[in-house]
């Protein structure tokens, strides 16, 4: 069937419904892309899975973060005792959570239920030299892709945990969009105002060391993390397979932009789940013409923001798959 057939026949089944015709607003636009992403007019939204990817960076030590490096580690600890705030939002909506080892700093972390994809005890200082080699990103990027491609799950959150991982993002998404990248750094973690003028400083030193604009794989090499390119495999995996993809927030959406950017067809089942408070991520939903579903001030990361937007997933499926009709329901449609 014809593409255009096909969304008629979607809005057909959306205006049937037994409620003023657009009256559930953006969640039937979910619905559509729902359809389209399932192809089928009763979509599915049974069961999500939450990935977190874990790295780190040469350039926090370099104070870029208003926390240490060390918090990285920590966290993945705390993933793995599920104590985080992903762990909790995952519990309560009956998500599963997986955490994946990409490159945390030091020795590896010996835990039976964490996925070591190590690439290396983290990132080269992007500051001064290419965050990895383009042996690393194949790695991540292959790693990545072994990770999305295999769920059971209709949907998947994709979320990090990377002290320093604001500003690899804002790098990286300056170089694809041709941004200057002052215009996509933030607090992160929450830097007070000369802190931020120090992380604006290095990375306009980071950002002047390659052109203007880069191509995708090469933004992620010159200042990605492991934990970022691991998350772009999986995304384009993920979408390959057909799942619907929640899109957390500033850090993921730029692995989102580097999917895209790297197989182009994947975009059609990323849903942007939230606007996160990190200045930069407005700007890049923007350049991305996304319009996320929540904006709840959160800059948390985690995939927390995905997590929230699940239940409207859900909500988008059953209302297509479940609701009467007018016609079904005996209920008269328009005067
Ligand atoms: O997801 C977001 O929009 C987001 C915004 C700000 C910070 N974060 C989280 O905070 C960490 C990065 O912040 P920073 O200041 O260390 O670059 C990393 O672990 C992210 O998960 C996440
Ligand atoms: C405590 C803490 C938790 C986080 N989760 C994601 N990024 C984070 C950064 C910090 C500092």
């Amino acid at each position: 069937m014809l593409q255009t057939d096909f969304q008629s026949l979607i809005q057909k089944a959306i205006d049937s419904k037994t409620k003023p015709v657009g009256s559930l607003g953006r969640i039937e636009a979910l619905a559509a892309q729902l359809a389209r992403i399932q192809n089928t007019l009763m979509p599915v939204a049974a069961s999500c899975g939450l990935t977190l990817f874990a790295g780190d960076h040469g350039m926090a030590l370099a104070g870029v973060s208003a926390y240490p490096q060390a918090v990285t580690r920590q966290m993945v600890m705390n993933f793995l005792g599920g104590g985080a705030a992903a762990n909790v939002f995952a519990r309560t909506l009956g998500v599963d959570v997986e955490v994946v080892d990409c490159g945390v700093a030091g020795e590896p972390i010996n835990a039976p239920s964490l996925l070591s994809r190590r690439l290396g005890a983290g990132t080269a200082n992007a500051i001064e030299r290419p965050a990895m080699t383009a042996v690393e990103l194949d790695k991540a990027l292959a790693n990545g892709r072994a990770i999305g491609g295999d769920s059971d799950h209709d949907t998947a959150c994709f979320g990090e945990m990377g002290i320093g991982n604001t500003s690899s993002a804002s790098l990286v998404a300056a170089k694809i969009l041709g941004y200057p990248v002052a215009d996509l750094v933030g607090r992160g973690t929450g830097l007070a105002d000369d802190g931020l003028k120090r992380k604006q400083a290095l990375l306009e030193a980071a950002a002047g060391r390659t052109p203007d604009s880069l191509p995708a794989d090469h933004a992620l090499m010159e200042y990605g993390g492991f934990e970022i390119a691991t998350m772009t495999g999986a995304m384009t995996a993920a979408a390959g397979a057909g799942r619907v993809v929640l899109v957390d927030g500033f850090i993921a959406t730029v692995a989102a932009l580097c999917a895209r950017e790297l197989s182009p067809g994947c975009a059609a089942n990323f849903v942007y789940a939230h606007r996160s408070a990190e200045a930069g991520h407005a700007r890049v939903l923007e350049a991305l013409a996304a319009k996320p579903l929540l904006d709840l001030d959160m800059r948390l990361g985690e995939g927390t923001g995905a997590l929230l937007a699940w239940p409207l997933v859900q909500a988008a499926a059953a209302m297509l798959r479940d609701m009467a009709s007018f016609e079904s329901a005996g209920v008269s449609g328009p005067a």
